[in-house]
């Protein structure tokens, strides 16, 4: 099969099928969505009404993956722990996107296999629509994974290549007994396909036929397949074409929005994330920093580390003056196997404060609206015992 169409991104991120594209060449239908914005435009969803309400879909509380690090061969020992995932606490409500951020290794990705029990937590809780996960077995727990779907980065690689497509469909169906016949099963395949904007005639391709964008469509319906209330993308785009990020996320809201489906992004390019979510979560080596709706994380961060994540982001216009502080992380992401002792950040912090924050973590606080933040130096500014130009000096300008 082709690409799927060529699209132009305008100013405004405005996506826009190119001019004699077709949805073509019968790959993408035109239930194909028209896109609304760009991943790259700079803009958020949040106050424009799309957000989940209060109702708490997912509830996340102290949750740990601790992942043995094993020594021996004959006597094999436990000889410590990658503390990838280290208490973290957090809720998704019904019907909202929650964007999680973070650089790479810092357990996004374990956080989301832990939510769905993909891998066992070894503390904590997991609370879906009121039944605490964290301790089902069985039946049960099958069940309650036909509600919780992941997509995944790489289509390629999480898309059997010996299945058909139709095979890759009907497997999980058929896992939850959602295949009803004939008849009824080949109508919902259609339509499945219909809403990633695929046609029927792709049922009996495999996955090597298509292109990176259409087989994440094919990712998107097999988890649509088994009726899902919550869907983990984790880097849903990071591996597509830019022209073709835009349309995969703008298929994923209009998914959304119909089906009334609740989303955990997980995605290290902080624009693709501010475009989907109505929050956002930053992790740290294993723990959550600072949390805010998404307007609100990127008009007024108050980690540091936030800081610096979203001074790399560039400036959606080009003309317009860059007048944002900007923080340059210094050194590398320690090691989750052998984290820093008290702040986890304090070893790359412009504005650490000796021994408190070497030697006391802070926690994640409410410091208004929701949002949240684990920082003393924020508490401190917010308390009024410091004001933030006496550690301005420490902070990276762009022309020094
Ligand atoms: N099965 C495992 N056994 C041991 N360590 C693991 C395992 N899975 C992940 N890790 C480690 O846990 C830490 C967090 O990994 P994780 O993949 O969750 O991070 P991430 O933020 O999603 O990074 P990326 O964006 O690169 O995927 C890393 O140090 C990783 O090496």
């Amino acid at each position: 099969m082709t690409d799927e169409p060529a699209t132009t991104t305008d100013v405004t991120g405005t996506e826009r099928a190119a001019t004699g594209a077709t949805p073509e060449d019968g790959d993408v239908t035109g239930a194909q969505v028209a896109g609304t914005a760009g991943p790259d435009d700079g803009t958020s969803r949040s106050g424009d009404g799309a957000a989940g309400g209060d109702d708490v879909l997912v509830t996340v509380e102290g949750l740990e993956v601790h992942f043995p690090i094993k020594r021996g061969i004959v006597l094999e020992r436990t000889v410590g722990y990658v503390y990838a995932v280290d208490g973290v606490d957090l809720t998704i409500r019904r019907g909202e996107t929650y964007g999680l951020v973070g650089e790479s290794g810092c357990g996004k990705t374990t956080l989301g296999r832990g939510l769905l029990r993909l891998v066992e937590p070894t503390g904590g809780r997991v609370v879906f629509d009121d039944i605490d996960v964290s301790t089902l077995k069985g039946e049960r727990l099958r069940k309650s994974r036909r509600r919780m779907q992941m997509i995944f980065q790489d289509p390629l690689s999480s898309l059997d290549p010996r299945q058909s497509v139709e095979s890759i469909l009907i497997e999980g169906m058929r896992a939850h007994g959602l295949d009803s016949g004939k008849e009824s099963t080949r109508a919902r395949l259609v339509e499945l396909l219909d809403s990633v904007g695929l046609p029927e005639s792709a049922l009996h391709k495999y996955p090597h036929e298509f292109s990176g964008g259409q087989r994440q469509r094919i990712g998107i319906a097999r988890a649509l397949a088994v009726e899902p209330d919550l869907i983990v993308a984790d880097e849903p785009v990071s591996a597509l074409d830019v022209s073709v990020q835009a349309q995969v996320l703008n298929l994923l809201e209009e998914l959304q929005q119909r089906l009334g489906l609740t989303y955990l992004v997980i995605a290290h390019d902080l624009a693709v994330v501010r475009h989907i979510s109505d929050r956002i979560g930053v992790m740290y080596l294993g723990s959550l920093v600072e949390e805010a709706s998404s307007d609100e994380m990127y008009a007024e961060p108050m980690h540091p580390y936030t800081k610096a994540l979203l001074s790399a982001v560039p400036v959606p216009d080009p003309t317009v003056e860059d007048e944002r502080e900007q923080i340059l992380l210094t050194g590398d992401l320690p090691s989750p196997a052998n984290p820093p002792t008290g702040c986890r950040f304090h070893t790359r912090c412009p504005w650490k404060q000796e021994t408190l924050c070497d030697t006391d973590r802070p926690q994640l606080r409410d410091v208004g609206g929701g949002h949240r933040v684990a920082c003393h130096y924020a508490e401190d500014i917010l308390a009024g015992r410091i004001t933030s130009h006496e550690v301005e000096p420490e902070l990276v300008h762009p022309d020094s």
